[in-house]
């Protein structure tokens, strides 16, 4: 003992100018008997001179610091002082011992009753450098800080005169004579080995931003966030007893806070005011709202450190493997294992966050899983604990999205602002920092140079005036003083408002507009159907009320709608085109019969029923006049060979003559003269189909003449005679019939179901269809997984296609050609009679070089392979100019002595089509330097198109796992792709 007492220097010692000199002085309280001689005493110290003082300041830190203060010594009755505050009280809660607090945790350090007279002062308390000197505090958390891996902070008492320098230790009169500057001053005051200054910065935060006193801190929590290097006991001095809640700790600044008022009291105390920075909580609330550069630095280098840590492992014991359960921290993303995670991340005052990122903002993210308990901690916690935890997560000020950080129209949005704009009835979604744009008149809503993407509530009080060019548009048409962008321009012409002549709209909440200076109101957009359809499409929003057209009907069929966040996150659109009559429309019906429960409501079915009754009378038509033109033909014909025949034969009856092979009966010819009347003064559609029972028994007369029948045979040589005329001609009783309901056969080859100059979109999900095999686990229906077909017509493209900029967010362009185009014409509206695979050749080329689409994946869907093949053996590939190198290989036998060609017309059909699909393979490489994904269909087979569409799935999936792999290994070589069909 004596030994021991000899050992504690006297209270006037210097401060030890080495850490050699450093010798370390424990005070332990004597318990044996009486002695007789006097014994050293510790001067009591008088606490109302002991001035507080605020840390280093190093100019590193910016101009945006705020300081953390020791707190002026309470009076001698802390109690009083804080409880007058309304601060919870610090004492009440801690045992009677002395307290020293950590950034990764409190402890309490039995401190011996230094006074010996019953009266314990903190350590934290003790500020005077004469204090530090005579108690050697300073050594005691040297030794404790290297104790513990992640060292507590003290706050030294050290103050920054008026230029800058920092005096260390220079409170209570006594200057240790070192004016430093802040670099010297990083070096002096690292603890245990860690920089003392970062550790500062962090203990600043910490004591300025945790300001969520909610989390309680649980003895088992608090305990395991105190970290021993040698993970065995604890050193003797900690109390594992004791239990402090973070009320505690928050109350540090709480009480700092509290007693600001206090502060021109105390600083009456403090001998030299003038070297004392003060906490000013103005700053602090600055520092709150946002990260500075300093700290978004340091999270970005605390995130490159992980980098070098084993994949999969825990972040801290570097154990473990990617199979292996972790929590995540949600601002540096560091990963932490079941056993380390209530060590990384202690009590969790702000949620899942490492000690170290305690303070600091979220990763956005990571926003959506805020307060949403995860297994792990579940099994860690006890449920009040996660309970608490997952609370301060959601509610803690430093996880919430920060006013200052969101602009509306231009100005920095207010608490009021942004309390206005959470709480109205229909907010923004997944609001992220950022500049944003609000037509408070219409409710639109988007991000600053970009077309609305919500519409919110209207009228609200927030941001600045609405600016002209706020959405980037470049139109010439306004809406409420915005100009607005090409998708909107679209999709008002589609909706049928007229844009002529540059137009300024007000457009009221409810989707009525007007022209401006104007007072009637003109329409409401909102009031045609197509709108939504349309808005679905483009990716335009609709008012919440009426919903997503296409997104609601999957949701209504399931009862249950679909969270946004996922409905944006997982919804995947293929864009459908092609040429006229490539069969995008036919695959667009399949793929509604194949996925959709209901593929078309009941007035759809009505309003098909009606088209194709109607058509049937349109194809009769056609018939009837070509018969008449090729009857004429024939007769002229026949006229002119009689004209060269002998003028013996003229004065011969030629009654016999005039009868060809498309002459018809008198009686069915005066019923063809009077439809071919009717219809060339546009009143078909007033008498049919009203009228087709009346006539049906005649057309199918007709349908059945050999005349009708030989017309059909030219059908090529008619204008817009659809391949499937006569599917529907046969049946052209039943048709008629009252009772006829389209069956889906007849829906697929029905034309004008899906609209041939607009678009057209279906939502689905791949469910398991018949056709899949039933071990393929694969391809689960996952109701999650949403996939949006939208088909676009040629002509709804517009010149150069220029409307193809409105479907950035496609995630697939699948082009569709008639295989059976190689032999075919068409004008296309030119003129001139063209190649149609040639035409199809020119419009590829056009999508493909799209900017819109300049790193779009594509499938080239080869469509009426069955045509195809039924035409390839008769008509050669090579008379389309683009194939005439077509020379498939054909094998001769010569078993029987006479040469037999063995190629059949299939393979024949599989070569040409390898042939065609490696055209467009090298035509794509050329222009894009990437690989083409090519699928053979045949239309009208429901499985075909099925493989098609799942073929497009599988492309998305295949892109996002390699871009995944490209991101996690930088290691993925495209040219090893075995994707490329
Ligand atoms: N034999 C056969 N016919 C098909 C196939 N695909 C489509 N068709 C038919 O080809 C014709 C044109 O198909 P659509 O789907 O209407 O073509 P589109 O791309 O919509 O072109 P437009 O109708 O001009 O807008 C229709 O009569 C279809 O029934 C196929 O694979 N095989
Ligand atoms: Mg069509």
């Amino acid at each position: 003992m004596a030994k021991l007492l000899r050992r504690m220097p006297p209270a006037e010692a210097a401060f030890p100018a080495s850490e050699d000199e450093d010798e370390y002085s424990f005070a332990v309280e004597y318990n044996g008997p009486p002695i007789a001689y006097e014994i050293p005493r510790a001067v009591p110290i008088d606490i109302e001179s002991i001035p507080t003082a605020a840390v280093v300041v190093p100019t590193a830190f910016g101009d945006r610091l705020t300081l953390p203060v020791i707190q002026p010594l309470p009076s001698p009755d802390p109690r009083k002082t804080l409880l007058d505050n309304g601060v919870p009280d610090v004492e009440s809660v801690v045992s009677p011992t002395s307290v020293i607090a950590f950034e990764e945790g409190v402890t309490n350090a039995h401190d011996p009753d230094l006074s010996g007279d019953g009266s314990n002062v903190s350590s934290a308390e003790i500020c005077g450098a004469d204090a530090i000197a005579s108690l050697n505090i300073d050594d005691r958390v040297s030794e404790m800080g290297n104790q513990t891996e992640e060292v507590g902070v003290m706050e030294l008492p050290n103050t920054l005169d008026q230029s800058g320098k920092l005096s260390i230790g220079s409170l209570g009169g006594q200057d240790t004579g070192a004016s430093r500057t802040p670099e010297q001053s990083e070096e002096f005051g690292s603890l245990g080995g860690t920089s003392f200054s970062s550790r500062q910065d962090e203990s600043r935060r910490l004591s300025s931003r945790s300001g969520s006193s909610d989390a309680l801190l649980s003895s088992k929590v608090f305990k395991e966030s105190v970290d021993f290097s040698n993970d065995t006991n604890p050193p003797d001095w900690i109390s594992t007893e004791s239990v402090l809640s973070s009320r505690s700790l928050s109350s540090e600044y709480s009480s700092h806070k509290a007693s600001e008022n206090c502060d021109s009291r105390h600083a009456s105390n403090v001998k030299r005011a003038s070297l004392v920075t003060f906490c000013d909580s103005e700053g602090r609330d600055t520092v709150d709202a946002s990260i500075n550069e300093d700290e978004a630095e340091s999270i970005q280098g605390r995130k490159e450190s992980y980098w070098k840590v084993k994949k999969g492992a825990c972040y801290r014991c570097l154990k473990g493997n990617r199979f292996t359960e972790k929590e995540a921290c949600f601002v540096c993303n560091a990963k932490y294992c079941s056993n380390c995670v209530l060590r990384a991340m202690g009590s969790m005052p702000e949620g899942r966050k490492c000690l170290t990122c305690i303070g600091y903002p979220i990763e956005e993210s990571k926003r959506e899983s805020l307060g949403k308990c995860s297994r792990l901690l579940k099994k860690l916690l006890s449920s009040l604990e996660t309970q608490q935890v997952m609370k301060a997560e959601k509610s803690c000020e430093m996880n919430q999205l920060q006013p200052d950080n969101i602009f509306v129209n231009g100005k920095q949005l207010c608490h009021e602002e942004m309390a206005i704009l959470r709480s109205c009835p229909n907010p923004p979604s997944k609001l992220k920092p950022g500049s944003y744009w609000y037509d408070k008149v219409s409710g639109f809503w988007g991000k600053e140079g970009n077309k609305p993407c919500k519409i919110i509530s209207p009228h609200l009080n927030v941001g600045g005036v609405l600016m002209p060019d706020a959405s980037s548009g470049n139109t010439g048409v306004f809406i409420n003083n915005r100009e607005i962008t090409k998708s909107e321009y679209r999709m008002l012409q589609w909706a049928g408002v007229q844009c002529a002549g540059n137009p300024h709209f007000w457009l009221d909440a409810d989707g009525s507009y007007q022209e401006e200076g104007q007072k009637n109101i003109r329409g409401n957009i909102w009031g045609k159907a197509r709108t939504k359809l349309i808005c679905s499409v483009l990716s335009l929003p609709v008012p919440s009320k009426l919903g997503n057209a296409c997104g609601d009907e999957l949701a209504n069929q399931t009862g249950t709608a679909i969270p946004e966040y996922l409905e944006q996150r997982i919804l995947q659109k293929f864009l459908l085109v092609g040429a006229c009559g490539s069969g995008t429309s036919t695959i667009f019906k399949q793929a509604r019969f194949l996925y959709r429960t209901v593929p078309y409501s009941d007035e759809e079915v009505e309003d098909i029923k009606c088209k194709i009754q109607s058509s049937v009378y349109k194809y009769l038509g056609i018939l009837l006049e070509g018969r008449e033109r090729f009857e004429e033909e024939c007769l002229m014909e026949a006229r002119k060979n009689r004209m060269n025949q002998l003028p013996a034969d003229q004065g011969n009856d030629n009654r016999e003559e005039n009868h060809t092979l498309y002459s018809i009966s008198p009686r069915l010819k005066s019923f063809s003269d009077w439809y071919l009347k009717v219809m060339a003064s546009g009143n078909l559609e007033a008498i049919f189909p009203a009228a087709t029972r009346e006539y049906a028994p005649s057309v199918e007369e007709l349908w059945k003449d050999t005349a009708i029948q030989s017309t059909y045979s030219r059908r090529s040589e008619l204008q817009a005679m659809p391949t499937h005329a006569s599917y529907f001609l046969e049946q052209v009783v039943d048709i008629a019939k009252m009772e006829y309901e389209p069956s889906n056969a007849d829906i697929l080859r029905a034309e004008g179901v899906t609209p041939a100059n607009g678009l057209a979109c279906t939502d689905f999900t791949f469910p398991c269809s018949p056709y899949d095999d039933i071990d393929d686990n694969d391809d689960q229906h996952d109701p999650l997984l949403r996939y949006q077909l939208i088909r676009v017509h040629a002509k709804g493209l517009g010149e150069n296609c220029k409307w193809l900029e409105m479907f950035e967010d496609i995630r697939i362009v699948i082009f569709c050609v008639a295989l059976s185009d190689y032999d075919e014409f068409s004008d296309e509206g030119s003129g001139t009679s063209q190649n149609k695979m040639l035409l199809n050749k020119k419009m590829f080329e056009s999508i493909v070089t799209h900017q819109t689409f300049e790193q779009m994946d594509f499938l080239l869907v080869l469509n009426k392979f069955d045509l195809l093949e039924e035409k390839v053996g008769r008509v050669p590939l090579s008379v389309c100019d683009w194939f005439d190198d077509f020379k498939p290989v054909i094998s001769r036998h010569n078993n029987s002595g006479s040469k037999s060609n063995s190629l059949n017309e299939t393979s024949m059909g599989q070569r040409a089509f390898h042939y065609i699909a490696a055209k467009f393979k090298r035509l794509f490489y050329s222009l894009t330097g990437r690989k083409l994904y090519v699928c053979q269909t045949n239309g009208l087979e429901a499985t075909s198109v099925d493989l098609a569409l799942k073929f497009a799935r599988e492309i998305i999936k295949w892109e996002e796992e390699k871009t995944f792999f490209v991101a996690e290994n930088s290691v993925f070589s495209t040219e090893d792709s075995s994707f490329s069909h």
